[in-house]
Formats: C-alpha cells, sequence, structure tokens
C-alpha cells in the first residue's frame, strides 16, 4: 500500500496532513510517533478509507482506493484496523466464533470460516475453546488478543493499530506488545502501530516516523530514530520519554 503525497486540509485552513509518502508492505513494522495533533489518526483513517484525502492518493498494489463502499472490500481484506480500545470493539453478548465470523460474513470471505476462526485464536495464543466463549466472560487480555484474532482472521497482510496498547496495564502492554511483533516475525503481518508510547514502538518496530504538524519530519530504522533524532519533535518526543519525564 502506498499513501501517495497524502494531504488533508481542514476547515480553517491548517493542514492535519501535508505530502505524507508512505509505503507499507507485509514486510513492514512501522512504528508511527507524533504529539497529540499531529495528524496520527487523520493518516489511519485515509489509510483505511474512512476519510479522503484532500489531495494526494493512497493505493493498493498500484491502484486507487475505490469511492464506493463495495469496491473497499479487496482493501479491507488485506488491510485491517485494531482500534484504541480492542476489547471494546467486541459485543459482550456473543460468542468469539461470532464475533470473528461477522468480518468474514461481511467481507465475503469464501474460506470456510470455522478454520479461519480457529486459524486466527492459534495465531494469538488462544485454543480453539475459546471460541464458544462469550466475550464478556474474556479476561481483559483475552479480549485483547480476540479483537486481534478478529483483525488477522480475514486474512489480512497489513494491521493498523491505534494506539492498541494505551488502555491497559503495564504488564498487559508487554504481552500485547510481544504478540504484535510475534504476528509480524512469524506470521509474516505488516503492522502500522500508532502511538505516544516510544518504549512500544522500539520493542515491536524496526521502523520509526515522526509526524508533526501533519508531516514526516522523520523516517527510518527504529534505533537511528530514537538513539539519534535529527528533528526537535523527535527530541521533544525522546526527552518526554525518558524514566522520570512529565507526560
Ligand atoms: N473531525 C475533525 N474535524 C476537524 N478537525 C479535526 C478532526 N479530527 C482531527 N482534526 C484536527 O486534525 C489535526 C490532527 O488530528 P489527529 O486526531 O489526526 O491527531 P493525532 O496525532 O491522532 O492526535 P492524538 O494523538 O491526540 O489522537 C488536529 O489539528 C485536529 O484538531
Amino acid at each position: 500500500m502506498h499513501a501517495q503525497r497524502v494531504s488533508v486540509r481542514l476547515a480553517d485552513g491548517t493542514d492535519a496532513l501535508a505530502d505524507v509518502d508512505l509505503r507499507l508492505t507485509s514486510a513492514t513494522s512501522l512504528g508511527l510517533v507524533g504529539r497529540s495533533g499531529a495528524g496520527k489518526s487523520t493518516l489511519a483513517r485515509v489509510l483505511l478509507g474512512l476519510q479522503r484525502p484532500t489531495s494526494g492518493e493512497v493505493l493498493l498494489d498500484g491502484a486507487a482506493l475505490p469511492r464506493r463502499r463495495a469496491g473497499l472490500r479487496r482493501f479491507r481484506r488485506c488491510l485491517q484496523y485494531v482500534p484504541q480500545d480492542p476489547a471494546g470493539s467486541l459485543d459482550p453478548r456473543r460468542d468469539v466464533a461470532a464475533c470473528l465470523t461477522e468480518p468474514l460474513r461481511s467481507l465475503a470471505i469464501d474460506d470456510d470460516h470455522d478454520s479461519c476462526v480457529e486459524r486466527a485464536l492459534d495465531a494469538v495464543g488462544l485454543d480453539t475453546t475459546f471460541a464458544r466463549r462469550r466475550c464478556s466472560s474474556l479476561s481483559g487480555g483475552q479480549a485483547q488478543r480476540v479483537a486481534i484474532a478478529r483483525a488477522i482472521g480475514t486474512g489480512a497482510t497489513l494491521l493498523v493499530a491505534d494506539e492498541p496498547l494505551s488502555s491497559v496495564d503495564v504488564g498487559l502492554r508487554r504481552d500485547l506488545a510481544a504478540l504484535l511483533q510475534h504476528l509480524h516475525v512469524d506470521h509474516g503481518l505488516g503492522l502500522l502501530l500508532i502511538t505516544h508510547d516510544l518504549h512500544a514502538v522500539a520493542s515491536v518496530c524496526s521502523t520509526a516516523a515522526v509526524l508533526h504538524d501533519g508531516r514526516v519530519v522523520e523516517h527510518g530504522s527504529t534505533a537511528q530514530v530514537l538513539d539519534a533524532p535529527t528533528h526537535p519533535a523527535t527530541r521533544a518526543l525522546v526527552d518526554a520519554s525518558r524514566p522520570g519525564a512529565l507526560g
């Protein structure tokens, strides 16, 4: 997928995104960081086809994202989203299999749905007995895993995760970071991890990009970006993430 020179102009004339150019493949594990209001969620919405850029395009295998909802199906099969509160995105009244099957149905995926559910649960480290568990009976960590399984059950090759670790405690955050890394390394899932948390980027992502006032101001290997920042916005983020720093 290629976000090709994407800009989003706001009503007040400022740019939420300005000329952002990013390529994402199944080999990508990119941490996208930036202070609040930098444009991270706007970029996620544009990549997901939920918001049209003012200029520039999102391309999948060289073809522009279709404007019609139905045309977005093929694209959605490749690219899935994990929201900020993954567990909260599950319907507590339904069982896990029903939650995992819903996107398979809406995306008209022909594969055997039971097998897709089994594979997805296995990939996130849950055994098949979870399929019959009610979502309301899951622990926080299990629900987060199910929500990730729901996203990858479609056979997606790319995952956009917007602050997926911010609503959980430190122990769980470490587990989920390890899971995301495992999905990238062992299952070949491309990852765009949008976060304020530089520690999560350092532990999960091989590359990092810094968004500042809608522009990508730094982009390179995680070590290069976080250990030797060249842009003041990156330095400010790195300083703020040091132990003892406020915020
Ligand atoms: N629906 C909207 N209408 C108008 N302006 C918006 C809207 N959503 C976002 N913005 C503006 O776009 C800019 C980028 O916001 P965005 O939410 O993408 O930043 P962010 O980096 O995700 O911030 P945060 O980390 O706080 O979620 C900000 O100036 C914000 O005020």
